[in-house]
């Protein structure tokens, strides 16, 4: 039989790729909503598309994540991130459903020597990263059944994130400062909605070994945004998209500041979700190709 899956932020970064892979599989039944269709901070939406939908699993994608704003709109966020998020996981209690919530590195503070583990506890340095524990907290107060998967440096085909940004100043630009002293696992959100197909494969199959929690999930080798954006470099000269990488300096977060500072740290500790699930970190070396690939692609269209 299949499942019913209510996904929301359905045109987010992640949400797309959720999107595109839950369409094409016909165990699943999608119902997907962007925001303009379901805003989750309209509690009585949210209350009437479920029992309308039913759904077997809830995946939220949708989430404020204007970082560096967030800063400056805290009740936004909050709104988002905490009162949304508490209405999806009530709802889906109501309807016996499973909730998939993603979650950030940038709860953690970022003052470790260590990747952080699923049981450190959080102890942001920002407004988003406050309301995204806050989230957490919603999610694991309301929701029997649910997954909380923390990811972190998030970058794809889809929406905006860093290697976009690159190779768009890569082209613009002869040099770059970036940051050196902030580490972490740049993340294939490609790779996120696989765990996430591995974990309700699991759920359907033997729903009893599912134990609710939070689980981490991001991209290894471990690395500096410096370091990044030098792999993202070579990689857009080796397949010919830029002529030329620009040179880079390493640079320290205190000669760059933004209004939400960022975790030094953000390196989440992969071993639960292996033992638990047997997903392996993502390799984002071999996603960096793919993406950079899909890039040329579309600048050549
Ligand atoms: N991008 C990254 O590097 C990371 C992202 N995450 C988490 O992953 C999740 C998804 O992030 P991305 O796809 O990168 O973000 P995104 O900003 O691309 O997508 C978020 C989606 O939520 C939607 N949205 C915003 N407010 C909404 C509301 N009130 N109701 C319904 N939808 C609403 C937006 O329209 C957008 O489609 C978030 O929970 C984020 O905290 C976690 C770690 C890193």
């Amino acid at each position: 039989m299949t499942k019913r899956v209510l996904l929301t932020g359905a045109n987010g970064q992640i949400g797309t790729w959720l999107y595109q892979r839950l369409r094409e599989d016909t165990q699943y039944e999608l119902f997907a909503f962007n925001r303009t269709e379901l805003d989750i901070t309209d509690e009585s939406l949210v209350k009437q598309l479920m029992a309308t939908v039913k759904p077997d699993v809830v995946i939220n994608a949708a989430a404020y994540t204007a970082v560096d704003k967030a800063e400056s709109e805290v009740d936004k966020a909050m709104q988002v991130n905490v009162e949304g998020v508490k209405y999806l996981a009530q709802a889906a209690k109501q309807h016996d459903a499973l909730l998939v919530h993603l979650s950030t590195d940038y709860v953690f503070r970022g003052d470790s020597d260590v990747p952080y583990v699923e049981q450190d506890k959080p102890s942001p340095l920002t407004h988003y990263g406050r309301s995204k524990w806050l989230g957490e907290e919603a999610v694991i107060a309301e929701s029997p059944a649910y997954i909380i998967l923390r990811t972190a440096w998030v970058f794809g085909e889809y929406g905006h994130n860093f290697v976009k940004t690159m190779l768009r100043l890569g082209a613009e630009r002869t040099h770059l400062n970036i940051v050196n002293d902030q580490l972490g696992g740049p993340t294939y959100a490609g790779d996120i909605v696989n765990a996430i197909l591995v974990i309700l494969q699991r759920y359907f199959t033997d729903g009893s070994r599912i134990k609710s929690g939070i689980y981490h999930f991001t991209g290894i080798p471990y690395m500096s945004w410096y370091d990044f954006a030098k792999a993202i470099f070579i990689e857009a000269v080796a397949q010919g998209v830029l002529q030329q990488a620009p040179t880079v300096s390493a640079i320290s977060s205190a000669a760059y500041p933004t209004p939400a500072q960022r975790p030094a740290n953000s390196r989440l500790a992969l071993d639960k979700i292996a033992k638990d699930f047997g997903i392996a970190p993502s390799d984002w070396q071999a996603a960096l190709q793919q993406v950079i690939s899909d890039y040329k692609k579309k600048i050549q269209e």
